[in-house]
């Protein structure tokens, strides 16, 4: 049993990962050094750090999802429920996003495919098993509700008529929610969002972040919530790794850190959120409820 309380074997560990990306002809970064990183079944999890420390690397690492040139060096271990990926072949890594990794990112227009509508790109994400009992119309008909379900359950207020839509006929926002029905219709062990609100104006992503914590607390998945942005993290989970120039420098339950931060470079993201707060602009992006509940752990924890 570990220190946290959680089953021997984790959703996903990485243990001494080093990531080594071609940046050019002769050149190359190490974006990733000896990153360890353990994630349990239900367990929310941020990791924050500044642009460049290495977080999308990192995240990328997890789903499989790193360029495939042969230059990408991979070192160290990358465990999903115990199982080796590191040198796994592509199958097996479809695998794991099919089952257990749903992602969100940043961008959805590089996701989602835009010739095809919405609706269909949801039914695609749902496993094959749960629609297999059911053949011909009533099976479509299920699936189409299912789809309609996980569009409304991601905060879409007319499911059918988004489900009908093309990527390009909806708003920044709205693309947001159906990449979180996407990622939440495969019913993955863990949601890996990463940046999934930073091209959103603050009032969407206010919207957008409620709606994922709601969803990620009602199926009970476990959430990977990559930001470089301190508050949204501190909102929404309750352990933190700090990332900077490719390794961790600092982790531990998201209200002890944020309440006794022991990098200085932790120390330097608190004080940025802070300014921001004394200017009453900090914070924006967190949930109303979030927010009082980070409140109230750091307030318990000092
Ligand atoms: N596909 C890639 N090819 C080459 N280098 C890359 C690639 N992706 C990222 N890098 C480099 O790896 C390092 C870490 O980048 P990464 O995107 O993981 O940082 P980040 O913390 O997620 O920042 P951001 O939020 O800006 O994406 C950086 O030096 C970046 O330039």
């Amino acid at each position: 049993m570990s220190s946290t309380g959680h089953g021997a074997v984790p959703l996903i560990e990485l243990a001494g990962l080093n990531v080594v990306l071609p940046t050019g002809e002769h050149s190359e970064v190490q974006a990733v050094r000896s990153v360890d990183l353990v994630v349990h079944d239900g367990e929310r999890v941020g990791l924050v750090g500044e642009s460049g420390s290495g977080k999308s690397v990192t995240g990328r690492s997890i789903a499989g999802l790193l360029p495939t040139s042969p230059r990408v060096r991979v070192s160290g271990s990358i465990r999903v429920r115990g199982q080796e990926m590191v040198g796994a072949p592509a199958q097996a890594w479809d695998e794991v996003r099919r089952r257990t990794v749903g992602m969100i990112f940043q961008d959805p227009l590089t996701f989602l495919n835009p010739t095809m509508r919405i609706g269909r790109q949801v039914a695609e994400s749902i496993p094959a098993r749960r629609g297999s009992r059911q053949r011909g119309s009533s099976g479509r008909a299920s699936r189409e509700e299912a789809v309609h379900r996980f569009l409304g359950q991601a905060g879409l207020p007319d499911p059918a008529q988004v489900a009908a839509s093309f990527p390009h006929e909806l708003s920044g926002g709205m693309r947001q929610r159906v990449l979180i029905a996407i990622a939440i219709a495969k019913e993955p062990s863990l949601v890996l969002a990463d940046e999934p609100t930073t091209a959103l104006d603050a009032t969407v992503q206010q919207h957008v972040l409620r709606t994922l914590d709601e969803t990620v607390a009602e199926l009970g998945t476990s959430l990977l919530l990559i930001s470089h942005d301190l508050a949204v993290v501190a909102g929404m989970t309750d352990r933190v790794y700090v990332m900077y120039a490719g390794r961790i420098v600092e982790e531990g339950p998201t209200a002890r850190v944020l309440a006794e931060p022991q990098h200085e470079y932790t120390r330097a993201l608190l004080r940025s959120v802070r300014s921001l707060t004394e200017a009453d602009t900090a914070l924006y992006s967190i949930p109303l409820q979030t927010r009082q509940r980070f409140a109230q752990e750091a307030s318990r924890a000092t």
